[in-house]
């Protein structure tokens, strides 16, 4: 949606500069004209409602309609409306190609708990970033002849496990222009984290609530370290989530950047985590990457 806007703009009952605007609505759109920046000398008031609703593919549809008044008559500027979800891969492609010459070929680690959507967030970074995507675990599974993460913990254990990542994460710190879904007990070895920060790392952090209903949603088969518990789905990955986060909390910690959900739902105006979609928190990565360029640079 394209809609000319002087200076600035009132929304929701108070002034924000447009600037501002896009930081704290990432997914809007507003554009001034340059005929439209010439006029902003006139005095004039434009405001704008701003509707936001969720269509039944559970993408965003943002409805905005510019008022101008100028000298006590008012008209509408223009309205329209979009889905965020495009507004959002505008966004992550934009940024992609201002940071992709910061980051200058290094691998990207995202490191976190299981379910915070290492995998999922990975390869849409990889693909905005023309970079490739590696899962930690899908190549430990293919150096142990295509056997199942789940698998090799139960015929070799946890330890013969944490080696073989090892190892993976090794050599991966030797090639470039990566983006790695690291298992989320990686980062409990400093060895790792040595190869780790060979690149740059992220860590999703994400409110255990939220990941035991994303595990729950797709069962835990898949994750052997949730199997020992006891009760539905949900209560099991809670109660053994939490206890991991207890261990591991200070290791995820040592990662260059960190994007928290809870935050991102803070700045999007969100009630709950749930309501950030994959491309939303590819394009917070970004950001951090952007920010994290400087103490890295060298
Ligand atoms: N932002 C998100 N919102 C809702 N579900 C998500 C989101 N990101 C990932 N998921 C879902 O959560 C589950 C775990 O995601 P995944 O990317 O495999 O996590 P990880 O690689 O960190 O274990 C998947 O079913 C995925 O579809
Ligand atoms: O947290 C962990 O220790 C693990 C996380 C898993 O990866 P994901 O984080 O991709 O689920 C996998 O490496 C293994 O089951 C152990």
């Amino acid at each position: 949606m394209d809609v000319n806007l002087a200076q600035r703009m009132q929304f929701s009952s108070k002034w924000i500069e447009s600037d501002k605007f896009y930081r704290k609505y990432p997914t809007c759109s507003l554009s001034l004209t340059s005929k439209l920046k010439a006029k902003q000398k006139l005095p004039v008031l434009v405001s704008a409602h701003f509707q936001s609703k969720r269509n039944k593919n559970g993408h965003k549809s943002v409805s905005l309609k510019a008022f101008c008044s100028y000298k006590h008559s008012a008209s509408v500027l223009e309205s329209g409306s979009s889905s965020a979800s495009s507004d959002e891969s505008l966004i992550l492609k934009n940024k992609s190609q201002e940071v992709g010459p910061c980051i200058n070929g290094r691998c990207i680690y995202l490191v976190g708990m299981m379910g915070s959507g290492k995998t999922t967030v990975g390869k849409i970074l990889s693909q905005v970033l023309g970079y490739s995507f590696c899962d930690c675990d899908s190549l430990v599974e293919q150096e142990v002849d295509g056997t199942s993460v789940a698998e090799i913990f139960k015929l070799y254990g946890e330890g013969f496990f944490r080696n073989k990542e090892t190892e993976a994460l090794k050599k991966l710190s030797m090639m470039h222009r990566l983006v790695v879904s690291t298992g989320g007990g990686a980062v409990i070895r400093p060895i790792n984290w040595k190869y780790m920060h060979k690149g740059i790392s992220v860590w999703l952090d994400v409110p255990l609530e939220a990941l035991a209903q994303r595990i729950a949603a797709v069962g835990t088969n898949s994750r052997p370290l949730l199997h020992h518990e006891s009760g539905d789905e949900y209560t099991k990955a809670l109660r053994r989530l939490s206890t991991l986060l207890e261990e591991r909390g200070e290791y995820y910690a040592n990662a260059n950047a960190r994007v928290s959900l809870e935050n991102i739902a803070a700045k999007l105006g969100y009630r709950d985590v749930s309501s950030i979609t994959p491309t939303a928190i590819a394009i917070e990565v970004e950001l951090r990457l952007d920010r994290a360029r400087d103490p890295l640079d060298g």
